[in-house]
């Protein structure tokens, strides 16, 4: 199956999905599946949101409630058929998602869970008293699903249609995380600067898994609607919402594939522990709910990877990328301004830091194709002014030009837009992206695929050529046999490297490289170099932070020098670096 890229195993898994129901299996088999169907739609929006974007949600019930109770007045009450309710209760499950996520990410650290855990008991409530929704007794009569003359009245059919479901979101969702889109996801977790750096909207990514997550859930609580043919409060409640959530930790919080096993271990633990648990306690209750809460502390202590993890050590390893096939059309490239027109000015920029002057009154220009070395001693205002330049940080005074045009309030993703890309002091790669994903976000903006596009994976071509530019970047830096690792096992010194392969993904202009031979052996500081002059006679900017004087000197066209945030000196660089101010200074300790 090379088109849809499954692999043996999922073949495998999917073969046996198909004939269970086909298996002298007692019934109750049947409806389990069914459930653990239904579970696993909600666990792999919650993989998304919560094991791929970080943004922890207890109250995916409530969504699923969205979807049910939108199907069952609309198909009791107005007699729609439930293939057209179907559209409307995924929408509603969006435009739920929509306000919710708008107010509850922008919470951070525990109060975002917190936040979901508040919507996600105030929504059960609003089910249990809204008299249209029957209150607590909930709406009966609701159809069956219906194709042509066939009514699914049965677990088994609904079983094909669960599962059904199940494996198109899944494979949406995996196509989804392998695009474009999906690279801006799974780097809201290693935190938002080096995303944003590459023109990812943190905030839209954030929202889009938000509201990928409530479609989930609401397609979940539409089918539960016509699988159970009546619906009321109870199963979507915060109980509900805990369980989803330790589906997907416990199967693996960043794997689609685990999100399924994680429902099907849950649910059928549930089972077992409903079943036996009162006959080895002795009395009834709901001791499975003490016994889940154990278990996910200790998932959370001992296996935060999930048990997929260890399911995946013993599948083959997945394929890597396949390299783009020859005739790929390249990305376009931007043209590049004329050598010498500014691409930067800094005008008097300043930053404060309550009483501290980080950056005072700082002022120099960045002409297109010039290498310009900003030194100083630890604490001079490097960082800051880079920060400054791409509008991480804001000025408390004076101004920054990009192009000549005062760039104003700017952010990341403006800058980057104007052909601006930066490497960071401490290096800010995705841990878990390959070398090659990792390079691929740099090319971010030069793409336009959009969430649709991504989960159907008609971006094919688009993508294609974004994977090509990757590897001709690693191919430039030296990076190439690294390609399909983890960047989280590459060393320290080769993740500066692939910083700058990423920020060349850009296609920049500009190259804002923070100490980028730091861990670099002589070898690969040398070919560091011949890299930043091949760029320079291509026409590319490059402002370079360096405390290796040496290096720096055989690069730069010019020297700006910060002591206290202060400019000391600027020009040429060896009489700036024969200035007793300089010397006093900075490169007395350097030198
Ligand atoms: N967010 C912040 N809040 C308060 N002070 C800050 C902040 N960021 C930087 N500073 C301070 O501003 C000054 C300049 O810091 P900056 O990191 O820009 O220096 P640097 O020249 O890059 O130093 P290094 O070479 O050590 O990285 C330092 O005194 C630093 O402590």
């Amino acid at each position: 199956m090379k088109g849809l890229n499954i692999s043996l195993p999922g073949l495998a898994a999917i073969a046996l999905l198909a004939i269970i129901p086909l298996l002298p299996v007692p019934p109750f088999v049947i409806t389990l599946m069914d459930n653990i169907g239904l579970a696993s739609l909600v666990a792999i929006g919650l993989v998304l949101l919560t094991g791929v974007g970080g943004l922890t949600s207890f109250g995916q019930a409530a969504f699923c409630g969205f979807g049910a109770y939108t199907t069952a007045l609309l198909t009791t009450s107005y007699g729609l058929s439930p293939w057209l309710s179907l559209p409307v209760s995924l929408a509603v499950g969006a435009m739920c998602a929509l306000p919710l996520g708008l107010i509850t990410m922008r919470l951070s650290g525990h109060y975002l869970p917190l936040g979901t855990i508040a919507w996600g008991i105030a929504l059960y409530y609003l089910f249990g008293q809204l008299d249209f929704l029957g209150r607590y007794d909930g709406i009966t009569g609701i159809p069956p699903l219906e194709i042509a003359g066939h009514r699914f009245l049965d677990t088994t059919s609904m079983y094909y249609v669960i599962w059904t479901f199940v494996l198109l979101l899944a494979f949406g969702a995996r196509n989804l995380l392998d695009s474009r889109v999906g690279r801006g996801i799974r780097a809201l977790r290693g935190g938002s600067a080096a995303a944003e750096a590459f023109g990812v909207n943190t905030g839209r990514a954030k929202l889009t898994v938000f509201v990928f997550a409530g479609v989930a859930a609401a397609l979940s609580g539409w089918l539960y609607a016509h699988l159970q043919r009546t619906v009321n409060p109870t199963p979507f409640g915060l109980n509900m919402g805990i369980e989803y959530l330790l589906m997907a930790v416990l199967g693996g919080a960043g794997h689609i594939w685990g999100a399924i096993f994680g429902a099907g271990i849950v649910l059928l633990l549930k089972e077992l522990l409903q079943r036996y648990l009162p006959w080895l306690i002795g009395a009834s209750g709901n001791f499975e709910a003490v016994f889940f809460g154990i278990l996910l502390v200790a998932m959370l202590q001992f296996a935060r990877d999930g048990l997929w993890s260890f399911v995946l050590r013993i599948l083959p390893e997945k394929a890597p990328k396949p390299r783009a096939e020859d005739g790929t059309a390249p990305l376009a490239k931007r043209e590049m301004p004329a050598h010498g027109s500014p691409l930067v000015t800094l005008d008097k920029a300043r930053k404060q830091f309550g009483g501290l002057v980080a950056v005072n009154d700082v002022s120099f220009e960045i002409g297109a194709g010039e290498i310009i070395g900003l030194i100083g001693p630890n604490g001079a205002g490097k960082s800051t002014t880079f920060d400054l330049i791409t509008g991480v940080t804001t000025l408390s005074g004076g101004q920054i030009r990009l192009s000549g045009r005062d760039a104003g309030v700017h952010r990341p993703g403006d800058v980057a837009r104007q052909g601006v890309a930066r490497t960071f002091q401490h290096a800010k790669i995705f841990p878990d992206m390959t070398a090659l994903e990792n390079a691929a976000l740099g090319a971010h903006l030069r793409g336009n695929a959009g969430v649709m596009r991504s989960f159907l994976h008609t971006e094919r071509a688009e993508e294609a050529q974004i994977l090509a530019e990757a590897d001709r970047q690693l191919e430039r830096v030296g990076l190439a046999e690294a390609r399909d690792r983890p960047a989280g096992d590459l060393p320290l010194g080769q993740l500066r490297i692939l910083e700058i392969a990423r920020a060349l993904a850009l296609d920049p202009n500009l190259l804002l490289l923070d100490e980028p031979a730091a861990g670099l052996r002589h070898g690969e500081k040398q070919q560091l170099a011949d890299l930043l002059r091949k760029l320079r006679a291509e026409g590319v900017a490059i402002l370079l932070v360096e405390h290796d004087m040496s290096f720096v000197m055989e690069l730069v066209d010019r020297l700006v020098v910060l002591d206290f945030g202060t400019v000391i000196a600027e020009g040429d660089p060896h009489k700036v670096r024969n200035d007793p101010a300089v010397i006093a200074a900075y490169l007395g300790g350097v030198a």
